[in-house]
């Protein structure tokens, strides 16, 4: 960015300063008078009861005033924050005034008029500045680390918040007490972990456990991501690892929080290129210096989040640094149902919500997928202008989680009959086979994120062992599409493309990792299992070439056969699958029940 650039970048922040205070102090305070924060359901009740005068939009927040009634003389403002991409046609169908303008015409309001067409302006700005180092225009500050934006926040996250990670919780109790009264240990002679990290998957709650920690402490919470460390330029990421524990102990106690710390702490080894990343390293040296150079007990406390350990520095685990880990599984059964209930403790349920039936068939749900599904009921109810949400809703958040949001695209009439005959081959292959999951549903509405159509299976109880035979139905079930399309038009497709890679990874573990090949026998090949997570440069090298060549061979079987298992079927079952497909066609989305019908109905066919 050259200087001119600068310049122009600072008028717009001064402008803009200027347009935010004009706004506030004489538009927008003046106007309101007394301010509540209310929950959505509330805001489209109201709305929906036309007793709303004016709705203001504020970024994602809504401020909207009531009208003046009897009971009620005094304006009133509620506060909502949502993300509905449906608002704005409902401002439009309800006919309220709704703007960001003045109540009445004066020269602010002309103001705005133009100085709201310059916010853009500034979010980029704002959006550069940050990414370069968050400092603002002062280039000086480009190593200051990004935490300090934070301040160590107060949380007022606790426990309560958080489902199904009982364990978790048990083991986090120590470092609560440690921060309530680190002096207490420090007098005891008692020592603490400095370094906690929790793993597991995405979206299992890893960030709100470590911020229901800080909440339930009562202490500061820095919270910052890895890859944020990682910056365009050198050196910038081991100054601010400098000057976050430099901020961290001046707030002691506290929590520092580093999200995917896998960014900066991936082993230096298996980097792949010659000389490695020097910057993750320097990042890294820097963090691992910092932890060995602050005492046990000067009350910070460091935790880190990442969904990948195996692939951490070795060095990172060591007593002394992260010592201490705690794994974060998917939710059970009775998790489910407790994170439902959080997630829907301030929504109006109808009286048919079963949210124990709910927990019972989103085996496999991450946390923040319950929190999507409950958040998309309460969205399905609003849509339809109801009071409560129905169970309905859920199921239909459910499966919009699950495929992505339904959009329309239209396809040419060739590329539906290809989908079709895909899914359709899925679903037969499971419906046919046992030891699969039951067909809930197939469609061929293409997803938001980007599937031509899909399949569902509901498993009906969560499953913590598998055999290896069902391991082979599911694979026949991934390659049924392929399948069919092979049987149909002699040809495969790219559509496929996806259900091979997952076809191929279970093959994989199959025989690398769980001992189900017979000519490779009860052995782990685990580098032959890291490589594919790696680079893919190194890490099967320590195998030798002939295991290399029989472990792709023994895949490539295991593929073959899963395939012929699904051809056998389909070919078996022709009738049926011309049958399905044309009525998918039609109809678009099948039900579990609906696909029974169609094939009990049909002559010579007892399943
Ligand atoms: N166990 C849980 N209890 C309640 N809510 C949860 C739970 N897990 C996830 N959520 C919901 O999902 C959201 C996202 O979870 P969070 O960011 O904590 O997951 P994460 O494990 O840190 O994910 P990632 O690995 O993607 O960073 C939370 O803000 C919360 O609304
Ligand atoms: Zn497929």
């Amino acid at each position: 960015m050259d200087k001119k650039q600068w310049n122009f970048s600072a008028w717009y922040l001064i402008l803009a300063m200027l347009a935010t205070w004009v706004f506030n102090d004489f538009v927008y305070k003046p106007f309101i008078i007394r301010e509540t924060e209310v929950g959505y359901n509330v805001f489209l009740q109201n709305l929906n009861e036309h007793k709303i005068d004016k709705v203001i939009l504020n970024g994602d927040r809504i401020v909207y005033i009531l009208k003046a009634t009897e009971a009620q003389k005094e304006t009133v403002a509620n506060v909502v924050t949502v993300n509905d991409p449906d608002l704005i046609e409902r401002l439009i169908a309800a006919g309220v005034d709704f703007s960001a303008q003045a109540p009445t015409k004066s020269l602010l309001s002309t103001l705005l008029g133009w100085i709201l067409p310059l916010l853009p302006l500034l979010l980029i700005w704002y959006f550069i500045f940050n990414r370069m180092g968050g400092g603002g225009p002062n280039a000086m500050s480009l190593g200051k680390s990004k935490a300090h934006e934070i301040q160590g926040e107060m949380i007022g996250i606790k426990f309560s918040d958080v489902g199904g990670v009982g364990e978790a919780e048990t083991e986090l109790k120590e470092i609560i007490e440690y921060l309530k009264d680190p002096e207490k240990f420090s007098k005891m002679g008692a020592r603490l972990p400095k370094g906690v990290l929790l793993a597991g998957s995405p979206g299992t709650g890893k960030t709100l456990l470590a911020k229901a920690t800080a909440g339930e402490a009562g202490v500061p919470f820095f919270f910052l991501t890895g890859s944020s460390f990682v910056e365009m330029f050198v050196g910038v990421g081991a100054a601010r690892v400098r000057d976050l524990f430099e901020q961290a102990q001046k707030k002691s106690p506290c929590i520092i929080f580093i999200d995917e710390i896998d960014a900066i702490g991936q082993a230096r080894t298996s980097v792949g290129r010659i000389g490695g990343n020097s910057e993750q390293e320097n990042t890294l040296n820097q963090l691992l210096a910092e932890m060995d150079g602050f005492q046990a007990n000067s009350g910070v406390v460091i935790m880190a989040a990442t969904n990948r350990p195996e692939i951490l520095d070795p060095a990172l685990i060591r007593p002394g640094r992260f010592d201490r880990q705690i794994q974060i599984t998917l939710p059970t059964e009775p998790g489910r149902l407790e994170i439902l209930k959080i997630h829907t403790r301030s929504m109006s349920l109808g009286n048919d919500v079963n949210l124990e039936r709910l927990a019972k068939i989103t085996a496999g749900f991450s946390g923040a997928e319950l929190a999507n599904i409950a958040n998309e009921a309460a969205l399905l109810a609003i849509r339809r202008e109801a009071k409560t949400i129905s169970m309905d809703d859920f199921d239909l958040a459910i499966e919009r989680v699950v495929a992505g949001l339904q959009r329309k695209t239209p396809l040419s009439d060739d590329i539906r009959t290809k989908v079709a005959y895909h899914e359709v081959g899925h679903a037969l292959t499971a419906y046919y086979l046992a030891g699969t999951d039951p067909v809930h549903k197939i469609s061929i509405i293409p997803t938001a994120k980007g599937a031509l159509g899909y399949t569902m299976q509901m498993p009906e109880e969560d499953r913590y062992l598998i055999g290896e035979n069902e391991l082979k139905a599911r694979m026949a079930v991934m390659l049924g599409g392929r399948a069919a399309e092979l049987i149909i038009f002699q040809e495969g497709s790219t559509g496929a493309a996806n259900d091979l890679e997952r076809a191929t990874e279970m093959a994989r573990r199959m025989v690398t990792e769980f001992g189900m090949s017979p000519k490779l026998g009860p052995v782990r090949y685990a580098h032959a299992a890291g490589a594919y997570l790696r680079s893919g440069i190194s890490g099967r090298e320590d195998l030798g070439p002939a295991t290399i060549a029989q472990i792709d061979e023994e895949i490539h079987r295991l593929l073959e056969e899963a395939q012929n298992t699904a051809r056998e079927i389909l070919t078996h079952h022709l009738a049926v699958l011309h049958e399905v497909a044309k009525f998918l066609k039609e109809q678009e989305v099948i039900s579990g029940d609906q696909l029974s019908r169609i094939i009990s109905a049909m002559p010579n066919q007892v399943s």
